[in-house]
């Protein structure tokens, strides 16, 4: 089946000729979870903002399930949900019809039962008759979610979702995005937690400078990426590494119970063997090994700093 998403060469210069995107290409397929990592100004917003007709692209092509998002941008956009990173909402609206008018927008015939629905998961049923002012923060996040799924999207966008939310409603977003995921809807969401890409995602994307540095599956970016620790754990302490350990670029932890060893999980030979031997030969008893293996925002930040640098 073809991409639900597909993003071609896809450049924006603002007005004052800063290049926030500089040929951006991806393609996301039917019901997956794609998570965009990149630090502040990176231009995950841009992009995010320009597949969804907020922004125009200077060039590149976007189609949303074979719709063109210039040519055919009725049709594109009403299968696009966006919540953005900005509330932007009415404050004189009540909360049922700013949803209600929402769906409207996208040329969806009006549907009570959807918004009642909508509204209830989001917990917002009690609010339905408020005005928007009368809402607090975190009240006004969940109409901006409720405003991006009752056109019944088969994509939506998270922008920074969770950031500044209280602990409720993020659990109550990503018990969302599990739902929306599993009932066919594609997800975007750009976080700077990476931790919650880790948890969610079945590909991570990473942006910085207008560039896609890469995107992976998760699993696969974490292997290939990733790194390894042995930690080994002596059953008394030591002062420092012993000379005869020198060569394995071992660590000592404060404690001086712990050493730690960092390898490449996919180089030919780890060193492993080699250093267990050492370890014995050199009169140190163990009493536990681990191995831990590095996470995505080591990866992240490793990737982006040496790109940096
Ligand atoms: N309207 C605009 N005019 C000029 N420059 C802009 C405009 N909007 C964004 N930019 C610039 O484009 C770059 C990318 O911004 P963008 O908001 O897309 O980044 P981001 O990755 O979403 O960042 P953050 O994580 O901070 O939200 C930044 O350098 C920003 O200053």
């Amino acid at each position: 089946m073809p991409a639900i998403l597909t993003i071609r060469d896809l450049r924006k210069t603002y007005a004052g000729g800063f290049e926030a995107l500089k040929g951006v290409s991806l393609e996301i397929e039917r019901g997956e979870i794609l998570a965009l990592l990149g630090p502040n100004g990176a231009g995950k917003t841009t992009l995010i903002s320009t597949v969804c007709g907020i922004t125009t692209a200077t060039s590149g092509h976007v189609t949303v399930d074979g719709h063109d998002i210039v040519t055919d941008f009725r049709a594109a956009r009403a299968l696009i949900g966006l919540v953005p990173q900005e509330v932007a909402l009415e404050p004189f609206e009540k909360v049922r019809n700013t949803v209600r008018f929402s769906r409207g927008l996208f040329g969806k015939p009006r549907d009570d039962a959807r918004v009642e629905e909508v509204l209830r998961r989001l917990s917002l049923w009690d609010k339905r008759d408020a005005q928007i002012k009368e809402l607090s923060g975190g009240m006004k996040r969940r109409v901006m979610i409720a405003k991006a799924m009752v056109h019944e999207p088969r994509i939506l966008f998270l922008d920074e979702p969770t950031a500044g939310v209280d602990v409720e409603l993020r659990k109550d977003m990503w018990e969302i995005v599990a739902e929306m995921k599993a009932a066919g809807v594609t997800i975007i969401l750009t976080t700077h937690y990476i931790e919650e890409a880790e948890a969610i995602a079945d590909r991570v994307g990473v942006i910085d400078r207008g560039e896609l540095l890469l995107v992976e599956e998760k699993d696969t970016l974490m292997k290939r990426m990733g790194r390894k620790q042995l930690i080994v754990e002596l059953t008394a302490p030591i002062e420092a590494i012993p000379e005869a350990l020198a060569r394995h670029r071992l660590t000592l932890a404060p404690d001086g119970r712990h050493l730690v060893y960092t390898y490449d999980t996919h180089a030919e030979r780890t060193g492993i063997t080699a250093l267990m031997n050492d370890v014995a030969a050199a009169g140190l008893v163990l009493c536990d090994v681990q191995t831990r293996q590095s996470s995505l925002e080591e990866i992240f930040v490793d990737l982006v700093g040496r790109k940096a640098s």
